[in-house]
């Protein structure tokens, strides 16, 4: 019985493969390396360079290992890029997820979890957002994971599948064990680049929007560190694997802060002033976006343990050193 990790050499797939290891599980890692490092995977897991929309590989894979269940990272994440590259994007997080559950329901794969987004609620009106909040994207890359959540849904009633859909709010932070953490190149998220401009990788960085109706102006985003979301995804597994039924939950903490505080906590953490200018909106950037919590915490049992902006940032700031 083995665990097929899809995009484990990426930023939380990489994370995933080490939470794994260490609970005992054989895993098997499909990566195409697009933008993901073959460093990041230990050599206790199988690694095999390759695309999850070649069937005919995920078929060899499934066979080989006898895999029971697969936990789906692999994907394109980059949302403004999504806008320019629609097609590309239905491609690889839509089209290629269609191939990997077909392959999973014709070797009789049991269970499924897949990496959602917060993006699927595009500009929520209530918050905090709740899973059965309207489903309104307003990016390529919010629908192309949408279109992957009811390609399950539909699947796990039509075959003997079952699955979880974890709706990702802000992933953040760092393994603190220090063995691994995002090394994306050219990476966009506020937390990673802060921690680039704290250490003189970058001149500085630019907040976008401060005339934004929240307290002081700035968006508000529920970051989550790295190893609760990993700690939501085994106890995914384990409810799977009891017979639990599938879900679609949200991963946030139910609190967020706001651009101007995570700079704050990263200035606290490197002892240095950033260097920060104003800059105008990003597009389709929504104001505030929290995690309604309660559904994993009921179904799953979930507690996080890194609920903390300091310790979140601290662990990225050291990851970022280490690079
Ligand atoms: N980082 C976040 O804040 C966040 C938020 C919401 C959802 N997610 C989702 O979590 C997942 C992982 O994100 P990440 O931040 O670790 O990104 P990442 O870019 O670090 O990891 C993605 C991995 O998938 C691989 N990959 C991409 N396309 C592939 C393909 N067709 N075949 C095989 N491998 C492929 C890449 O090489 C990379 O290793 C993604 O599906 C993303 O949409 C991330
Ligand atoms: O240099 C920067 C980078 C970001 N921000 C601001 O910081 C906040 C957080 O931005 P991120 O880019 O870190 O994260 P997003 O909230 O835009 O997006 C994240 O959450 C989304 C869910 O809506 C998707 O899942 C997406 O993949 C994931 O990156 C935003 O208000 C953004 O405008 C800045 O001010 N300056």
């Amino acid at each position: 019985m083995a665990v097929l990790v899809t995009g484990g050499a990426g930023y939380i797939g990489s994370h995933m493969v080490l939470d794994l290891l260490e609970a005992g599980e054989e895993v098997v890692v499909v990566d195409n390396l697009s933008t993901g490092f073959r460093r990041a995977v230990p050599q206790e897991a199988a690694f095999v360079e390759g695309d999850v929309g070649d069937g005919a590989l995920i078929a060899r894979l499934m066979a080989d290992y006898g895999v029971d269940a697969v936990i789906h990272f692999a994907g394109s994440i980059v949302v403004p890029d999504s806008v320019a590259d629609p097609l590309g994007y239905y491609l690889n997080n839509t089209v290629n997820s269609r191939t990997l559950i077909a392959e999973a329901v014709r070797a009789r794969v049991p269970h499924f979890i897949f990496s959602s987004t917060a993006a699927v609620y595009g500009i929520a009106r209530e918050m905090p957002v709740g899973e059965d909040a309207p489903l309104q994207p307003i990016s390529p890359y919010g629908t192309s994971k949408l279109m992957t959540e009811w390609m399950l849904r539909d699947t796990a009633i039509a075959h003997p599948l079952s699955y979880v859909a974890l709706r990702y709010f802000n992933v953040a932070g760092a393994d603190p064990k220090g063995r691994t953490g995002q090394s994306t190149p050219r990476a966009t998220h506020l937390i990673k680049v802060a921690c680039e401009a704290a250490l003189g990788k970058r001149p500085g960085l630019e907040i976008y929007g401060r005339d934004y109706d929240t307290s002081d102006g700035t968006c508000i985003r529920d970051y989550i560190h790295v190893s609760d979301l990993i700690r939501a995804h085994g106890d995914a597994l384990r409810h799977l694997r009891a017979g639990g039924d599938s879900a679609v939950l949200n991963c946030g903490y139910g609190h967020g802060a706001s651009v101007l505080e995570v700079l704050d906590a990263v200035e606290r953490a490197a002892g240095c002033t950033l260097d920060k200018r104003d800059a105008p909106r990003r597009p389709g950037d929504a104001p505030e976006l929290i995690a309604g919590a309660d559904r994993i915490r009921e179904v799953l049992g979930w507690t996080p343990i890194h609920d903390d902006l300091d310790g979140i940032v601290s662990s990225a700031l050291a990851w970022e050193r280490k690079l």
